[in-house]
C-alpha cells in the first residue's frame, strides 16, 4: 500500500475543561486519514466537531494531543511556508495594500528573489484572481469582502505551497461573488498540481469542488466517519453537475448523514482500531453491481470499509 501525501494517524485533541470537574473535553479521537498529491478534499461536519481545530493542526499552527501529521515524508511540527492557509476572515495585514500583502509572503518564501522578480511574480497571482488593474494598490479596509478574499487566495498560491488549507473560505461571501471565486480557485487549482484541504459546511460547494468529501461525526468524540468520493469528472460546470447519474446521490448521501447519521454515529463505541473512514463511492452509470446506476435506488453507495 503505498503512502499517501498527507497523512493522519490517530489524531486526538483534549482541552481542559474547567466546567466539567476537571474532566478533559475530548474534542475528536482516533482520526485517521489520508490525502493523495494533487486532490482537492473538503471536510463537513457540524459546528464544533473539530474542523478548524484539525485544520490547524494540519497548518501546524496547533499541536495535536495525540497522534501524528505527515506531509511528503516529514512530520507536520509547526508552521511552514509550505502550508499555505486562508481563513473566512482573510487574514491580511490592514496597513499594507493589496499587492504588498502578496509580496510580504512572497519575500519570507523567496528571500533571495530581486524585488522586481517578487512583485512581478505577486502581481502574476493578482491577476490570477482578477484583481488588478488598480485594486492591487488599495488597502483592505477600502476593498470589499470579495476582493479582499481574492487577495487572500492569490497571497496563498503565491507562495506556492505543497498544501494549501482553506478554512470555509468563502462562508462570508454573497452567493454570486462566491460562485466567481470557486471558479477561480478551480481553475488555478488545475494547473497547479496542488493539494487542497477546504472546511465547508456548504454540501452544494462540496460537490462541486472535491474529489473527496469528508463526513464528521458530531462532538464530543467526534471523528472522521466517512469518506466519500464525488466521482463527478472534471472540468465540472455548474449547470451540468446537476445532472450527473452521481450528483444527487452523493447530494442525498452528504444530507443524510449531517441530518441523521452524524448524530447516530457520534460517541466512542462506534470508533474502529484504525481510525480510518469507511469509503463510499456511487458506482459508473450503465453498471449493474449492487448500488449500480442500474441496480437498486434504495442501496445508492457502494461502501468499502478500509482496513
Ligand atoms: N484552545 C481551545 N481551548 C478550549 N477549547 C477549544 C479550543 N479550541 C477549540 N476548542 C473547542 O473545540 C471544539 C471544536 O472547535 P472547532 O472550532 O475546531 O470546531 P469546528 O468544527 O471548526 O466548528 P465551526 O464549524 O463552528 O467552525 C469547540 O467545542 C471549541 O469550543
Amino acid at each position: 500500500m503505498t503512502v499517501p501525501f498527507l497523512k493522519i494517524e490517530q489524531l486526538a485533541q483534549r482541552f481542559p475543561s474547567p466546567d466539567r470537574g476537571g474532566e478533559p473535553l475530548t474534542v475528536f479521537e482516533n482520526v485517521s486519514f489520508g490525502i493523495e498529491k494533487g486532490e482537492f478534499v473538503c471536510i463537513i461536519g457540524h459546528s464544533g466537531c473539530g474542523k478548524s481545530t484539525i485544520m490547524n493542526v494540519l497548518a501546524g499552527l496547533a499541536e495535536p494531543t495525540e497522534g501524528v501529521v505527515v506531509m511528503d515524508g516529514q512530520e507536520v511540527k509547526g508552521p511552514s511556508l509550505e502550508r499555505g492557509v486562508v481563513f473566512q476572515n482573510y487574514s491580511l495585514l490592514p496597513w499594507l495594500s493589496a499587492l504588498r500583502n502578496v509580496t510580504f509572503a512572497v519575500q519570507a518564501r523567496h528571500p533571495d528573489w530581486p524585488k522586481d522578480k517578487v512583485k512581478a511574480h505577486s502581481y502574476r497571482f493578482l491577476e490570477l484572481v482578477g484583481l488588478t488593474g488598480g485594486a492591487e494598490r488599495r488597502k483592505p479596509s477600502q476593498l470589499s469582502g470579495g476582493m479582499r478574499q481574492r487577495v487572500s487566495i492569490a497571497r496563498a498560491f503565491a507562495i506556492e505551497p505543497k498544501l494549501l488549507l482553506l478554512d470555509e473560505p468563502f462562508g462570508a461571501l454573497d452567493a454570486l461573488t462566491r460562485g466567481s471565486i470557486q471558479d477561480e480557485l478551480l481553475r488555478i487549482w488545475r494547473g497547479s498540481g496542488l493539494t487542497v484541504f477546504m472546511i465547508t459546511h456548504d454540501v452544494d460547494e462540496a460537490l462541486y469542488l472535491a474529489d473527496r468529501v469528508l463526513l464528521m461525526t458530531n462532538g464530543p468524540y467526534a471523528r472522521v466517519a466517512e469518506s466519500v468520493e464525488v466521482g463527478i469528472p472534471r472540468p465540472r460546470s455548474r449547470d451540468q453537475i446537476v445532472e450527473h447519474p452521481n450528483y444527487y446521490k452523493a447530494r442525498n448521501h452528504l444530507v443524510h448523514f449531517l441530518a441523521r447519521r452524524s448524530k447516530e454515529l457520534a460517541g466512542r463505541e462506534h470508533a474502529t482500531a484504525s481510525g480510518q473512514p469507511e469509503t463510499v463511492r456511487f458506482a459508473d452509470p450503465g453498471d449493474d453491481s449492487p448500488g449500480g446506476e442500474g441496480a437498486d435506488p434504495s442501496q445508492p453507495a457502494l461502501r468499502a470499509v478500509n482496513q
